[in-house]
């Protein structure tokens, strides 16, 4: 509770030009309130919703504010805990058929994953004393892993949530590193404890022999039926610590998370570390050195609830009409104008693994697209954005992901969210190459070039070294399946780094992996070996020296820019006729022969040949004269010759992605 409110605000410089709500500088004398008002409490937090009234934050000092997470491997029970604690809370109706709710993107519901975090403000009493809550849900998936941890950033410790049927998996030991190096406070709980298979007590060893934690301090609950998610709020209250937040101090905050909104411009994510921030305030953002005046402010309940004030220690949102030109603000500190302060660490930026480019499938669409590209990466700050041209597809971007998935949903969001109709070509990892007396060769600023487009690779013979990257895997699976997943390792060109037993059956197994091994059907290809028993996380692993060759195509003798890719030497031949192959099955019918050539390194390896339609020109004579027929024939032949030298095939927009991809 602040006793001392007056003092705070009189440190707030931009306070007198503010019209402020007089019931926030009272604070309120029933903070602590009785067992029994809770459920009244709740009821009044529950019409609030609707109402959108004013939320009285000046009651929560740090000391009542539990900012946390809930991490998990995929599928363990996240979005559906989350729905439990919002509907025990009050923020929806218990009654209703309440799926997900926090998952609110079109492409989560159709694809039933989480691939954005969210927050949710919930209030919450203990003891008789009420306590805000501010929750993050957060994806499972290891493309979307920057959301976790960038969320990590606004709290002070986690649910660890791992499905008590499926054990420990490999995003769960991952996630749960994350939040160790964060040194958040972890409070590991088994859930679908309802289901047949469950099987607490071995999945409560696993979890042991990771961290050190009693069985006790292990909760065991099944968020789809609600059992014991009272108990997981009552821990969060006991065992998460308060923020170490100042309210005396300056201003600092973090802004964790942007998304943008037509009508208020960019909305930010901020977590308050010190001080008070108000409505009407002015502002500056330290590394985008731009200043604002806040216009709205407020908590996600989950809505926007506008509250006209956040105090320190709190999690909410603000707007300030800030315009899509500004750049990203996420990682940034925000002060006030007039007391600028040392910056917050933000994040290390997101490290994309694989590259593809994005073009407009009609160019007229280009500035909008650009627009819409800005918008999106201000809700997805893990992309990077470079522009790019390609012959064929003309001025587009070159976009760096976090994986494959993140690179679909990245294309699906740009369709749903903004309408845009757009080519993305096959993805591409980063390689690295070293040119040969480079400081002789104007164009290459240093010796060793990032290779995003192997289309633009220099010319082989002034290449020295190639390098690719590598990524540390971690498996987990029963040791029945040692055998096979060894001999799916050695074709992968994997080598074993480390090997223990999580539990006395099942392994765990660090793998050092060429990236472009794993990156498309490594996952299917573990799922087949061990019956689905498999898990797979990977994270950076450097770069090391490694031999290339360049692979490439032609369709009627002009080169498909789009579809030229590196891969190991080894395996350059066998991939080529793979996707000269696919290609001919991919592209359709024209009018006339199109013949598909691939490459090794420039050298001719194979050919495929689409063969045409034959049009019945000659359809519509009855009868009459052959030399009439013969005619047409011979215009026929001219009119495929035209359309044959223009080069002029039509492919579905996503072949590139659909050849490149296939298992
Ligand atoms: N039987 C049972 N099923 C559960 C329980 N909790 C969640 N589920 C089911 O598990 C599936 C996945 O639940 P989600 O809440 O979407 O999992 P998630 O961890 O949020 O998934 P991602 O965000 O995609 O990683 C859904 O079908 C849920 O209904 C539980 O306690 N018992």
């Amino acid at each position: 509770m602040y006793k001392n409110f007056s003092k705070i605000f009189k440190t707030s410089t931009t306070l007198r030009n503010v019209n402020i709500n007089p019931n926030f500088l009272v604070p309120q004398s029933n903070i602590v309130v009785s067992k029994q008002s809770t459920w009244s409490r709740r009821r009044f937090y529950s019409t609030n919703i609707k109402k959108k009234e004013n939320i009285d934050l000046t009651e929560f000092s740090p000391e009542r504010i539990r900012n946390f997470c809930i991490i998990a491997h995929v599928d363990h029970g996240k979005s559906t805990l989350a729905d439990r604690m919002l509907e025990i809370t009050g923020v929806i109706p218990e009654n209703q058929k309440n799926e997900q709710v926090l998952d609110k993107l079109q492409v989560e519901r159709e694809r039933g994953i989480t691939v954005k975090a969210q927050s949710a403000s919930l209030f919450y009493s203990v003891d008789g004393v009420t306590y805000l809550l501010n929750l993050v849900d957060t994806p499972g998936h290891v493309d979307f892993s920057y959301e976790v941890s960038r969320s990590l950033s606004a709290c002070q410790g986690v649910i660890l949530l791992v499905d008590a049927n499926q054990g420990v998996q490999a995003q769960t030991v991952a996630n749960m590193y994350l939040a160790i190096e964060a040194g958040l406070e972890i409070i590991p709980v088994l859930n679908k404890i309802d289901l047949k298979g469950a099987n607490p007590a071995l999945v409560s060893e696993q979890i042991q022999n990771l961290y050190p934690v009693s069985d006790e301090e292990i909760l065991k609950i099944s968020a789809k039926l609600g059992t014991g998610v009272s108990d997981v709020l009552k821990a969060v209250v006991k065992r998460i610590p308060p923020p170490p937040s100042d309210p005396m101090k300056p201003l600092k905050a973090l802004v964790y998370d942007s998304w943008f909104d037509k009508f208020k411009g960019i909305i930010c994510n901020i977590a308050v570390q010190d001080g008070v921030l108000l409505k009407g305030e002015k502002v500056t953002f330290h590394h985008a050195q731009k200043h604002f005046d806040i216009q709205e402010i407020g908590i996600l309940h989950p809505e926007q609830t506008p509250t006209n004030i956040l105090l320190s220690g709190q999690v909410g949102y603000v707007t300030a009409n800030v315009k899509s030109s500004t750049g990203t603000l996420v990682g940034d500190t925000m002060y006030h104008k007039s007391e600028p302060v040392e910056p917050l660490p933000g994040f290390r930026p997101a490290k994309a693994m694989v590259f593809a480019g994005i073009y407009p499938i009609d160019q007229s669409q280009y500035a909008k697209l650009r627009e819409s590209i800005t918008k999106l990466t201000f809700n997805d700050s893990s992309v990077t954005v470079t522009q790019d041209s390609s012959a064929a597809l003309g001025p587009g971007w070159c976009i760096g992901f976090l994986g494959l998935l993140h690179m679909d949903v990245f294309k699906q969001r740009l369709e749903q969210e903004f309408d845009a109709n757009v080519i993305i070509t096959a993805p591409n990892i980063p390689y690295k190459v070293k040119i040969f007396g480079a400081k002789n060769i104007k164009q290459y600023k240093g010796e060793e070039i990032t290779i995003l487009n192997p289309s633009k690779l220099p010319v082989q013979n002034i290449i020295s070294h190639y390098y690719e990257p590598m990524v540390r895997a971690t498996l987990i699976y029963p040791d029945l399946y040692i055998g096979e997943i060894q001999a799916l390792i050695t074709e992968r060109r994997g080598n074993t780094e480390n090997q223990t037993y999580l539990d006395n059956s099942r392994v765990i197994h660090k793998v050092i992996f060429p990236l472009n091994e794993i990156l498309i059907d490594f996952f299917d290809a573990l799922k087949s070996v061990t019956k689905g028993y498999a898990s797979f996380d990977y994270e950076d692993h450097g770069y090391e020296e490694t031999s290339l060759s360049k692979v490439s195509f032609t369709i009627n003798d002009a080169e498909v820019e789009e579809m030229t890719l590196l891969c190991h030497t080894s395996k350059a031949e066998t991939l080529c006729r793979k996707i000269c192959a696919r290609l001919q099955e991919a592209v359709p019918r024209q009018q006339f022969r199109v013949q598909i050539k691939g490459q090794v390194n420039q050298k001719h390896v194979c050919t495929e040949i689409v063969k045409p339609f034959r049009k019945d020109v000659t359809q519509k004579l009855y009868g009459g004269d052959v030399t009439r027929r013969n005619k047409l024939l011979a215009k026929q032949v001219e009119g495929k010759k035209k359309l044959r030298s223009l080069g002029n095939i039509q492919v579905p927009k996503d072949v590139f992605i659909k050849v490149l991809t296939q298992k």
